[in-house]
This record gives C-alpha cells, structure tokens and sequence, in this order.
C-alpha cells in the first residue's frame, strides 16, 4: 500500500532565501496533519510546493505518485487547496459559489443540477450556515466567507486536503466546530487534511500529527497535549 502523501528531502523556497531545507516525512494513512510555525516560516511556500507554484528541489509523493507527473491532481479529485485569502469581486448568492466546488464532476458547459444544488445546500446545513443561502456573498462577514469557502471545498470531495489557516477568522464556536469537522473527514471519510493554523490550543483534543516547520529539523510528532504545549512553548520562546 503507498503512503498518502510522502516527501522527499524537500528544499524549497525563494531566490534569496532558503524556507524549507531538506524537509522529509511520510503519512501513511488518512491523517490529519497540523502545520505550524512562526509567522514566515514557510508553511504556505510549502503548500505551494503541492501546487508546483514554487521550485523545489526533492519529491513530493501522493499515492505514490511523484506530483510533477500529475499536473491536474485536483481535477483528479487528488488535491484541493483553500487558501489564505480568497475573493469574489463580484456579486453571487452563497449557494451558487458553494455548488461550483462540484466543478470536477462537471464539463466545461454543463449546468449544475438540482440534484447538486441539494448537495450544496446539505453541506451549508452541516456548518449551520442555511440561513445564509440566499445571501450575496460579498455582503457576509470575513468569518462567513471563511466557512462558505469551506463548504464549497468539501463538496470537491478530495482524498488530500492542504487547508491554510481555515479557522483564522472564526470565533471560538466556529473554530472549535471546523477542527471537530476536519477530524470527522479523516475518521469517517478517510481524508487526509494538511492544515496550516496558529490555533494551538484546538489541536489539544484532535488524534493526528503536527509538524513545526520553525523547528531545526521538522518531524511529524504525534498530537497530544503534551506535544501541542511543547510546541508552543518553542514559538514562545523566541524565533531564530
Ligand atoms: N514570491 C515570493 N518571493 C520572495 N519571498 C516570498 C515570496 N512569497 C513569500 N515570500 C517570503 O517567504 C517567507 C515565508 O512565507 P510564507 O507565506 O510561506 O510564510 P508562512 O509560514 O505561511 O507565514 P504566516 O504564518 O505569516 O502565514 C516570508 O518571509 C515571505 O515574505
């Protein structure tokens, strides 16, 4: 059985600096995975090392397969990414923007079906968000764009999931309510989730790994309070 995902002496970065040096670890089975470390560390460049929007040196493995032979992972339903910031310029209604994570099941032209719109409407139920279906996107609070991003990615049903920063603008019910769901997708639909978060305190009660890429010499650790509370105390203590 091949590994999820599994990199390979990853060096990468930008012309002047180098963020990620020689970076190698592997996950196994469906997991989910924190990533943390101090502001510019490096953790979105590392996500986009999956996206093959920065150069790097070493491999990158999912399923066993080297992701540079695999340009269109996400239209292969092997890959999605929620970035940091995400924005429309233009007026939409919450479920029309949701129902588009479908866009892989989709030819160029087809209309979305009603059928899918159910689908779309189930998952903003799941975040509690239906009263905000009918509303236009650009009017909601950066918290709401933030899960109705969320939901428009769950609905591209991914096997691996690189999340950045997803809870950053939540308040404490909605954090606590989307790393609940996150563990939900590993344990009951087998996905994996990368997720990049400054929230340390959530990761607390979460079965899964985290990985500091401040560290020296990055590992997975197994989470547990302990780990989480090492950790922290490392970004506390100063940045090198
Ligand atoms: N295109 C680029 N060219 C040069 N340097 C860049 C580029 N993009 C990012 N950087 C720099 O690389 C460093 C790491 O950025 P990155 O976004 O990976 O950090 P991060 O760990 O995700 O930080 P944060 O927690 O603040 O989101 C930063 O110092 C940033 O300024």
């Amino acid at each position: 059985m091949n590994n999820v995902v599994e990199v390979k002496n990853l060096v990468a970065g930008y012309e002047a600096r180098t963020l990620i040096r020689n970076l190698s670890f592997s996950i196994p089975a469906p997991a989910f995975v924190a990533i943390i470390g101090h502001n510019g560390a490096g953790k979105t460049t590392f996500f986009r090392t999956f996206q093959q929007r920065v150069a790097y040196q070493g491999q990158l493995l999912v399923q066993g397969h080297d992701l540079k032979t695999l340009p269109h992972a996400t239209k292969q339903g092997i890959l999605s990414y929620l970035p940091q910031r995400n924005t429309v310029s233009f007026s939409i209604k919450v479920l029309d923007l949701v129902v588009m994570g479908l866009f892989r099941k989709k030819r160029f032209f087809d209309h979305y079906t009603s059928q899918d719109y159910d689908t779309a409407a189930n998952v903003l139920a799941q975040l509690q968000l239906t009263h905000l279906q009918d509303h236009d996107f650009t009017t909601l609070s950066g918290g709401e764009q933030q899960l109705v991003w969320l939901a428009q990615l769950m609905l591209q049903d991914a096997t691996i999931n690189l999340l950045d920063e997803p809870t950053q603008q939540l308040d404490v019910y909605y954090k606590n309510k989307v790393f609940k769901l996150l563990q939900s997708w590993v344990n009951d639909n087998y996905k994996t989730v990368l997720c990049i978060t400054h929230d340390l305190h959530n990761l607390i009660p979460m079965e899964g790994y985290l990985i500091n890429l401040s560290k020296p010499d990055p590992q997975l650790e197994v989470i547990s309070r302990e780990t989480v509370l090492a950790n922290q105390a490392f970004l506390e203590a100063g940045r090198n």
